[in-house]
Order: C-alpha cells, then structure tokens, then sequence
C-alpha cells in the first residue's frame, strides 16, 4: 500500500498553516450568516415513513430555487421596462439555468417508489403543490393568467396580495411587446395596454414584429436575443411540466390528487399551455 510521505502535511497541521478561524464565540459564522438553525430546523415529518424526508427536502428546495427565480424575475422585468437589455438577458439566463436545475431535481424524487409514496400520501391530507403561491406568482409572471388558481390562497391575506399582484401586472411576454413597441415595431395598441388579467392571445401583427426581428438578427441583436431567451426559458419550464407529469404518472398513476384535481389528466392539459406563441409560431415562417 502507498503510504504518504512523512513529511507531508496532515489535516490537523493543514488547517494550523492556513491560519484559518476556529473561534466564532464573538464572529459571525457560516451557519450565522445562512441561518441554518432556521434552514435545517424546518424539516419536520409528520408520519413515521423514512421516506418524508425526501419529499420534505424536495419540495423545500425547490421553494428556495422559486424564491430565486422570482427575484430574477422580477428584475429581468424591471430592467426590460426600462430598455436595460443587457442585464434582462443575464437574469433571464439565470431564470432558465434555475429551471433546469428543477428539471434534474425530478430525478431524486423519482427514485421514491409507489409503496414508498403510498405509505406517507395519507398525512398531506389535502396539501398540494396547487397551493404553492411562489409556484403561481412564476405562472402569472409568465402570463399563464387564471382567475381561479387565487382560491387557494384566499386565507392568507398577505399571501394573496403577492399573487394577486403577478396576476394584474403585466407579464414578462407583455412587457416584451412593449420593448418591441419603443424601439419601433408596429405592435397593436390592444396588445400594448390591456386588462393583464387576460390570458394572452397571439396575434399576427405580433408574430410580424418578431418575424423582421429573426430576419435581420445584426439589426435587432437584442431584441434577437431576447425572443431566444424566451424561447429557452419556456422550452425548460415545458420540460418541467412533462418531468412533474411523468413522475407523478410512476408513483400515483391516475389516482385523484391530494388538491382534488383528477391528477395526471389535469397535468397533462398543462403541457399544451403555450407562454410565448408567436416565438414558436414565427419558425415556421422564416
Ligand atoms: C410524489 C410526488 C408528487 C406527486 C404525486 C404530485 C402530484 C401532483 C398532483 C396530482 C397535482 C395536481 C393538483 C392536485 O390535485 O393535487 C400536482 C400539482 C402541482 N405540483 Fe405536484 N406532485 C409531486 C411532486 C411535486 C414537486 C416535487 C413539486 C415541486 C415543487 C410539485 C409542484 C406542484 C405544483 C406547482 C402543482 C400545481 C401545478 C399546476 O397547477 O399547474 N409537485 N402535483
Ligand atoms: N398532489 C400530491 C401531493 C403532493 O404532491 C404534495 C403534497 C404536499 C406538499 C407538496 C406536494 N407536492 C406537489 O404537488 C398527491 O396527490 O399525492
């Protein structure tokens, strides 16, 4: 067997050369700095099943990326109204980076089997993901407008002011109308000033302005730009839709869910939303 040189720095010795700190009684730390004491105190089972942790853990995290992604969001959608193009494209990168890393994260839940899921499905009583405001606050930021879905969140007063606020703004898509708008393009006054609760609808006179954008790219480089980050970022939320969907089909089947939609039947509709239609609609025409 190798055995290290005698010479060589051992761990104890390593750490007394970096001088690093050891002795945090009066500084803030690691754990100080990122509250964990709250973080990894709030994980709480509520069934005996070793397999809640998982799922718990799962969907926290997934919380935290979404508090990301809106944050981005949001100031994607300020710098958008205001013409700063350059730092929309990073964040909206970002947004899409944040998406698929969501999209992997199927792959760990997954690995919970049906008799594992069956076993912990009975204390989420009628908890569901339905009722994530940070998930629906993302849907209406992304202009899947629905009276509806502010239900769930009718107890929570505060809660309910933060989705209902995504709902009545204009949302990413609208304000990229209005980009194209300021720098010229003939965009419907309809389309520029509307009730934001609408869902949108395409329109050929949009689907014109894209159509010149993707037709002299050198001319239009970032609103080019633009309309390719849109397209990333609903091409990564289209293939988290289809993860969500796939992976509840393997471990539920076509059981009702918890929020009392039919479950898969009602996923599987999500997956024909269309965000950006002219964006997918143009390529045909180029
Ligand atoms: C065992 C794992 C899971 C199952 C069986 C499952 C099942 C379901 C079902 C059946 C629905 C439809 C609403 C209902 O009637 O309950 C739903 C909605 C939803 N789930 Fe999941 N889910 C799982 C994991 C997750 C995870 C990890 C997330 C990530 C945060 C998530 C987020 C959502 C969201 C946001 C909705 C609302 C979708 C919409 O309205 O378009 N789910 N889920
Ligand atoms: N709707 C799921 C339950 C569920 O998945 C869930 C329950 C509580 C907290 C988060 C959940 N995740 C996503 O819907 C079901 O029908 O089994």
């Amino acid at each position: 067997m190798n055995q290290p040189p005698t010479d060589a720095p051992q761990g104890e010795s390593i750490v007394r050369e970096e001088k690093a700190q050891l002795d945090f009684s009066e500084d803030m730390s690691y754990g100080d700095y990122l509250h964990l004491d709250q973080v990894l105190d709030a994980q709480k089972p509520l069934s005996p099943e070793h397999n809640e942790m998982l799922f718990i853990i799962q969907h926290q995290t997934s919380e935290l990326w979404m508090k990301l992604m809106l944050h981005e969001l949001r100031a994607a959608m300020g710098n958008l109204a205001a013409d700063r193009l350059q730092p929309c494209l990073k964040m909206l990168a970002r947004v899409s980076k944040i998406m698929e890393q969501l999209v992997h994260a199927w792959d760990v839940l997954a690995t919970m089997t049906p008799p594992e899921y069956s076993a912990l499905r009975p204390y989420l009583a009628h908890s569901s993901g339905f009722q994530s405001f940070q998930y629906r606050q993302i849907e209406f930021s992304l202009g899947n407008k629905n009276a509806a879905m502010l239900k769930p969140h009718a107890h929570n007063p505060a809660r309910l002011a933060q989705v209902r606020q995504a709902y009545e703004s204009p949302s990413l898509y609208d304000e990229s109308l209005r980009a194209l708008h300021r720098q010229g393009f003939a965009i419907p006054a309809e389309w520029l000033d509307r009730d934001w609760t609408q869902p949108y609808a395409a329109n050929p006179g949009v689907q014109e302005a894209w159509l010149q954008v993707y037709r002299n790219p050198e001319r239009y480089w970032d609103l080019y730009q633009l309309g390719e980050k849109l397209t990333d970022l609903e091409d990564a939320f289209r293939l988290w839709r289809f993860r969500h969907v796939t992976t509840v089909e393997r471990i539920i089947g076509f059981k009702r869910g918890t929020g009392g939609t039919s479950g898969v039947a009602y996923l599987r509709k999500m997956l024909d939303i269309v965000l950006f239609p002219e964006l997918w609609s143009l390529r045909t025409d180029l």
